[in-house]
């Protein structure tokens, strides 16, 4: 099949070129010229695993390739994906400027019949939004579907191309036919897809990751309860995990959820729901519960340095909002950078992929190292924010000789509580027990 995938960014990227790994013949379009040109010279444009691979076999095969021209990308294209930002606008409902300013452009463009696709996460309303838009030009027949994404950032390569199943919102039999076809190569082991009207499949994606964001804040609670009870989260954590009814995964307390889905996803189905007169409660709580989350160890580093921050030195690992990215947006090492900077600390980071993005946002204002042992030279404490598994089993040995305090406060809980204070390490994490060393702490 033809084509078009409109917004080559995180989604984009991946879903033109997991498209063009099953046979089909993808231009990708993008208003970014550097993008653009750089994804043309073969160079990719973002960090995520196994999808350099497929993506430079397909531009060399010649099934994929980029644009800024949004005619170009879409003139010979059966099917055009919209796979464009929709951030949250002032109020926090999700801003469709981008959707309907292609929709309004494509209108303008079509000559024959295509199936235009929301894969961007919109709202409730938002299809027949577009297929108004497009119809104010264009007279022709054509469909306008939802099939809203669920990959995840670090393992979306492995996600696109084995779906839990795929959503398709769709009111006309030829437009189900055309998305059948073309999953069809991606659910063979037979995981479903699921056909439906378009408005549930538009709610599908926001009630997805508003559970998911509600079941981690959940577990967050349950972590400032563990803390204050003497329990323990993790034993907590597989407690309840093993049921089947829980189940076993996004049970994993931290300091927040971050991304560039979760937080803006809750917020603007809380605002799609005020629009109808519905007040969600449980995700008004979610939104607070992960607000104070995120700075969860902050009050932990000013108790342990007797509320005097300033001048101290604290090596942070990971940056990205998760990892396996370089992706920081709302990532929660930026809050917590944030916060020591105003302090008067000083703060010197390392990420094995995020460390460019961070550069161009904060500049100067924290140090960068160049591996995870070197940001520890001289350092009051270590402060970890992502679970990167480099982090896991570190050489305790460096740390312990980098390190001017044997000190860690660990938002991602690595460490074994108990081993560490056998290496003579004063560690705080989330939801457990502050390991204190039989030798007492200097700081
Ligand atoms: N990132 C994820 O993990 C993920 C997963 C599922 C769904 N989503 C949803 O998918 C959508 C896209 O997210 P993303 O993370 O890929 O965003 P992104 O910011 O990484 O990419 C968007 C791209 O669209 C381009 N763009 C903007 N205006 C354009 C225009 N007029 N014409 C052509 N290109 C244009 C931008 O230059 C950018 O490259 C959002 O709605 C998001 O909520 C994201
Ligand atoms: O047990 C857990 C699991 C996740 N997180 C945090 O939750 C955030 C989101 O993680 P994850 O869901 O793995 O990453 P995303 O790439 O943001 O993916 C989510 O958002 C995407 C965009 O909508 C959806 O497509 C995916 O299905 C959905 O999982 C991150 O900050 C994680 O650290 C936790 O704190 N505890």
């Amino acid at each position: 099949m033809k084509i078009a995938v409109v917004g080559t960014g995180y989604v984009g990227l991946v879903t033109g070129t997991c498209f063009a790994e099953t046979g089909n013949d993808v231009t990708c379009v993008d208003i970014d010229k550097t993008k653009v040109e750089k994804l043309s010279s073969g160079q990719i444009t973002i960090y995520e695993p196994g999808l350099e691979k497929l993506f430079l076999r397909n531009v060399k095969e010649e099934r994929l390739r980029f644009t800024t021209s949004l005619y170009e990308g879409v003139k010979d294209a059966e099917i055009v994906f919209l796979a464009l930002p929709t951030p949250p606008g002032e109020d926090g409902s999700a801003d469709l400027k981008y959707i309907l300013g292609v929709a309004k452009d494509l209108g303008e463009l079509m000559t024959d019949y295509k199936v235009i696709v929301d894969k961007s996460t919109v709202p409730v309303g938002t299809a027949e939004k577009v297929y108004a838009a497009i119809s104010k030009t264009y007279v022709g027949d054509f469909d306008v579907v939802s099939n809203p994404e669920f990959l995840r950032e670090g393992v979306a390569v492995e996600d696109f191309m084995k779906p839990d199943r795929v959503v398709i919102g769709a009111s006309s039999e030829r437009a189900r036919k055309v998305m059948g076809e073309l999953y069809a190569p991606f659910v063979r082991s037979g995981n479903p897809i699921i056909f439906m009207d378009v408005r549930s499949a538009e709610l599908t994606k926001y009630a997805a990751n508003s559970f998911l964001a509600t079941k981690i804040s959940f577990m967050n609670e349950v972590a400032q309860l563990c803390e204050r009870l003497g329990a323990d989260v993790d034993m907590v954590r597989r407690g309840i995990g093993s049921d089947d009814r829980i189940g076993k995964r996004f049970l994993f307390p931290g300091i927040g959820y971050g991304g560039s889905c979760f937080p803006k996803d809750v917020q603007a189905l809380v605002k799609s729901s005020n629009e109808v007169d519905y007040d969600f409660q449980i995700l008004n709580a979610v939104m607070e519960v992960n607000k104070k989350q995120k700075l969860h160890l902050l009050p932990k580093i000013k108790k342990f340095f007797k509320n005097d921050l300033k001048g101290k030195r604290f090596a942070l690992w990971g940056l990205a909002f998760k990892p396996n990215t370089d992706d920081i947006r709302e990532a929660p090492a930026l809050y917590i950078i944030d916060e020591l900077v105003k302090e008067g600390a000083r703060v010197c980071a390392y990420d094995p992929e995020a460390i460019n993005n961070v550069r161009n946002l904060l500049g100067n204002k924290i140090e960068y190292a160049e591996n995870q042992y070197d940001c520890l030279e001289g350092a009051d404490a270590l402060i970890i924010a992502t679970e990167w598994n480099e982090f896991r089993t570190p050489n305790f040995l460096k740390i312990v000789t980098a390190l001017k305090n044997k000190v860690i406060f660990d938002g991602r809980n690595l460490f074994e509580t108990d081993a560490i204070k056998e290496l003579g390490f004063y560690y705080e994490s989330v939801g457990r027990a502050v390991a204190v060393p039989a030798t007492g702490v200097k700081h």
